[in-house]
């Protein structure tokens, strides 16, 4: 049943998703090959909103819930609490209509087949998804298109790189002419240069076709070039959620750095940051530092008086997306940054 009150750019919605594996019964301990002790919380409370034309990157470290969060959104997994929509549609009571709804691009290669083609790969795919034979040969054509496969369309995966299998991967999800996309580590073997290529695809099908596209990734830089929303995951809860920009303006404390006309003069004004409770490292005739307080650089300045005159050039930079995450689950976010 469809929400009819929900905004309809609002695609993908979900509210205090919550995951619990529960431990395996004891009698059931001598058949498992693994088996759990105790419940794991693998998503607790995830409030998210992914418009169309949106990206969001899905970020945290290993087991944080990245899979399991895609994984009830494409019903392959249910979950405990909260719930999960897709278009309005309840991803566990309409499951069906929301697998035609939504292009799901697993991490692995494991489900393609090496031995066919790339053409005869999205024949099966379409006919499991019960796409009809002469529909799904026209759409074949343009996903194969989309991505920059034509070339390939009759050559056998085995024989393909890991940016074409990526690729065809991509063109799978596509193949229901999907209004959202769920990308898990979609460049996990590629290399860095298809790697870009297969972002901008993403970042342009986003656009173009008004996609809601979620995203996981372990490369921080390939998140930064996306320019997207960002969701910040650690064991399940939801540390950051909203744009990097605004994750920027929060939470970057760039560094500040002071080239000056000697080392002399270097050591001079490391001295007098040292006397503002500022630590700075001096290396020739440059000066770096990570002003704290809450008057910023100019405060910082206006303190060093007269040793100013001896400074030639003067720049912040920003830090890498790197550290300002890892300054996020250092300290926790606030309670404000926390939901969108
Ligand atoms: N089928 C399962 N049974 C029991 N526990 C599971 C299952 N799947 C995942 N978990 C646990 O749930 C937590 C979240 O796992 P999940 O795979 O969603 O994390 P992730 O962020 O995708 O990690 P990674 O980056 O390593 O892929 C982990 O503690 C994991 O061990």
């Amino acid at each position: 049943m469809i929400d009819t009150e929900r905004d309809p750019d609002d695609i993908i919605v979900l509210s205090g998703l919550t995951k619990l594996y529960e431990p395996t019964p004891r009698w059931m301990r001598v058949f498992a090959r693994s088996h759990l002790r105790e419940t794991v919380r693998a998503l607790d409370g995830v409030d998210l909103v992914v418009r169309a034309g949106e990206i969001c990157a899905v970020v945290g470290p290993n087991g944080a819930g990245k899979t399991t969060m895609f994984r009830i959104i494409v019903g392959l997994t249910t979950a405990t609490e909260g719930r999960g929509s897709v278009l309005g549609l309840d991803v566990e009571r309409d499951s069906e209509q929301v697998r035609q709804a939504v292009g799901w691009m697993p991490a692995e290669d494991r489900s393609l087949l090496m031995r066919a083609t790339s053409r005869e790969n999205l024949q099966l795919h379409g006919r499991l998804q019960g796409m009809s034979r002469k529909g799904l040969t026209k759409r074949i054509e343009h996903v194969l298109e989309t991505v920059n496969l034509m070339p390939q369309a009759d050559t056998v995966v085995a024989g393909m790189s890991a940016g074409m299998r990526a690729r065809l991967r991509l063109a799978r999800a596509l193949l229901p002419g999907p209004r959202a996309l769920i990308l898990d580590e979609p460049t996990g073997p590629v290399d860095p240069i298809a790697a870009y290529g297969l972002l901008t695809l993403i970042m342009d099908l986003a656009k173009q076709e008004r996609l809601a596209v979620l995203i996981s990734s372990h490369r921080l830089e390939e998140i930064e070039a996306l320019q997207s929303q960002a969701l910040l995951l650690d064991g399940g809860k939801v540390r950051y959620s909203g744009d990097l920009d605004r994750l920027r303006r929060e939470w970057e404390r760039p560094e500040l750095e002071l080239v000056m006309a000697t080392h002399q003069d270097a050591l001079a004004i490391a001295d007098g940051l040292h006397v503002q409770g500022v630590e700075a490292r001096v290396d020739g005739g440059t000066v770096r530092c990570q002003p704290t307080g809450p008057g910023g650089v100019g405060a910082l300045l206006t303190g060093l008086g007269p040793l100013t005159s001896s400074i030639r050039h003067l720049r912040e930079i920003p830090m890498p997306l790197r550290d300002l995450i890892a300054q996020v689950y250092a300290r926790g976010a606030d309670p404000e940054g926390a939901v969108r």
